[in-house]
Formats: C-alpha cells, sequence, structure tokens
C-alpha cells in the first residue's frame, strides 16, 4: 500500500515553533519511514506553503496511492483541499499534532481524525497504523491491529484493526472519524469522539475509556446483538435502506457502543469490527458490494 503524506503551511517550520514539542519536519518524516518500512506501507511526502501545490499534488498522485494523510496546517478551512480530497475519491486521515480548537473544513473530506495532545508524532503513526490495519480495504482480511487498543474485559480475543470514531456529527456530509492518542504514546490507546461540533477528542488520562458523561443504564432493548446487525444489513441487501442509511445507523451504534451501550456478550470486538466497515460502506472508496455485505453477515452468523 503507498500512501500519499500532505504537510500543509509552516509545518517545515516544525521544531523551530514556539510550543511546538514534537521535533523536527525532518524527524517527523524519519519517523513516519520507519513506521511505514515496518508496516510494509510505501510513503510519498510532500510539505507545501502553498495551497495549490497541495492540490497539485493530490491530483498527480491520485492514481499512485491508495489514500492520504494530511495535516492541512493553516489550511485546515479550505474549500479546495476538501474539494480536491473529495474529487480523488481516497480514503484519507487528517492528522493534527494538537487538538484543534476550530472547526476543519478539510476532516468534511476525511474518513478519521487523529490528533495528539502534546504536538508528538504519534498522530501520524496512529494514522500509519490505521491505514495498514486494513480497514479502508473491505473484502480483504484484516490483518491484527497494532494500535494497542485495550481490550474489553469480556472478550478474550486479541484485539482487531480499530480505526474509527466518528469525528463528524451524522448530519455532515463527511463521516470523519476521530481518534486521539493517549498521553503515554501509543500503547495505551483507546478509540473515542466527541460528538460536538469543533470535531475534537480531548486525550484521555492513560486506562480510560473516552466516555462522554454518564448516560444512565441502557435498557436491554438497546443491546447491540448480532441479530440486529445482520437485520439491518439484509434490510439494505432488500433495498429497505439505503447504503448511506446503514452507513449512517452503523455509526450512531457503533458511538452509542464507545459511549457504553452494551452489545452480546463476547461478541463486542466483531460488533465493533462490522459497525466500523458498515460506517464506511457507503463511500465510494471504501463501498461493500452485495456480495461483501452478505460475507460481513456470514461472518457474523458465525460469531
Ligand atoms: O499549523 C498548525 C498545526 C496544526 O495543523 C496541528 O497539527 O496541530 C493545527 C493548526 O491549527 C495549525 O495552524
Amino acid at each position: 500500500m503507498r500512501l500519499l503524506v500532505l504537510h500543509g503551511p509552516n509545518l517545515n517550520l516544525l521544531g523551530a515553533r514556539e510550543g511546538t514539542s514534537g521535533g523536527t519536519l525532518r524527524a517527523l518524516d524519519e519517523a513516519l519511514k520507519a513506521r511505514a518500512k515496518a508496516l510494509g506501507l510505501a510513503l510519498h511526502i510532500v510539505q507545501s506553503n502553498h495551497e495549490g501545490v497541495l492540490l497539485d499534488t493530490l491530483a498527480s498522485e491520485r492514481e499512485a496511492v491508495d489514500g492520504i494523510l494530511i495535516n492541512p496546517a493553516g489550511l485546515f478551512t479550505s474549500y479546495a483541499l476538501k474539494e480536491g480530497l473529495e474529487a480523488v475519491g481516497l480514503p484519507a486521515i487528517e492528522v493534527l499534532l494538537r487538538p484543534s480548537a476550530r472547526e476543519s473544513v478539510v476532516a468534511e473530506a476525511c474518513v478519521l481524525q487523529v490528533h495528539g495532545s502534546g504536538g508528538g508524532f504519534e498522530p501520524y503513526l496512529e494514522a500509519l497504523e490505521t491505514f495498514a490495519s486494513g480497514v479502508f480495504t473491505p473484502g480483504k482480511p484484516e490483518p491484527r491491529k497494532t494500535l494497542g487498543r485495550k481490550q474489553d474485559d469480556e472478550d478474550s480475543a486479541p484485539a482487531k484493526s480499530t480505526s474509527s470514531g466518528p469525528g463528524k456529527t451524522l448530519g455532515k456530509k463527511a463521516p470523519a472519524l476521530a481518534l486521539a492518542p493517549k498521553e503515554g504514546g501509543l500503547g495505551n490507546k483507546t478509540l473515542g469522539r466527541k460528538p460536538s461540533s469543533a470535531n475534537k477528542v480531548d486525550a484521555q488520562p492513560a486506562g480510560k475509556t473516552l466516555g462522554r458523561g454518564s448516560k444512565g443504564s441502557p435498557s436491554a432493548t438497546e443491546l447491540l446483538t448480532r441479530a440486529l446487525v445482520r437485520q439491518k444489513v439484509s434490510e439494505r441487501l432488500a433495498g429497505k435502506l439505503t447504503a448511506a442509511e446503514l452507513a449512517a445507523w452503523a455509526r450512531s451504534r457503533y458511538e452509542a457502543v464507545q459511549s457504553g451501550l452494551p452489545a452480546e456478550h463476547g461478541q463486542k470486538q466483531m460488533l465493533e469490527d462490522s459497525l466500523q466497515r458498515l460506517t464506511l460502506s457507503h463511500l465510494p472508496s471504501t463501498r461493500l458490494s452485495d456480495e461483501q455485505l452478505v460475507d460481513l453477515m456470514t461472518r457474523l452468523d458465525e460469531g
């Protein structure tokens, strides 16, 4: 898998800028290359202070790469970049060194937003891990994830690929999902998102899941089961739900599980993985065919 890494304006000054503690751009690129090599990914890395150069690179590389990591930096409000990303139709992850205080327009064209807290390189490395996990290549077996996500107490199986937590509200066009690396590096992260209009997720203290406050105990009728997911997929196959409606439903259930909605005993990981795939299933680059939906149902059947 080959990825395009776009660094936006002023990131050439990384490390020299006040308050930036994660090292220089060269150090970042070296860290990216090393991790990419370990993950079997190839990278094409471009930094530019010019929007047009970033757009031209997107266009010229669109057929040579399978996905995009972009830190738009000061161009986070660029509709041109958003539309450029939409035009190339590749899965893109917006990477920010720190949580942004402002809403990113570029994130609307990304399936995921990952931000750090201290300015370190973790969010970039996490984005690489997410691509390598195979979550954006439905139909292919997904390798074990290496994000270090905490295991659910009731599930004993090793964690599988995780890569998403919506970072945009459902009403928005883009299904950006947001990951927030925890302090202490990659080894102790938990997926999470905050469905705020600001599309940001605060880094959480290590060891805690990303709760969004107490919502009370969900009732038994809210239990997420394999049967329920199968039913929704079959409604989609029968034409009772559109692809977008199924994706929106999957996203809302994924978020609910992250917020504490109970899942069928011993099946939480499988259900989360299925919901993540379904959340992306309406996008051109990660669309699930009818055959793949049937396959997903079969896997749910088998547990
Ligand atoms: O240049 C940057 C860095 C940044 O993109 C980040 O990675 O945290 C956040 C932007 O708001 C800012 O303009």
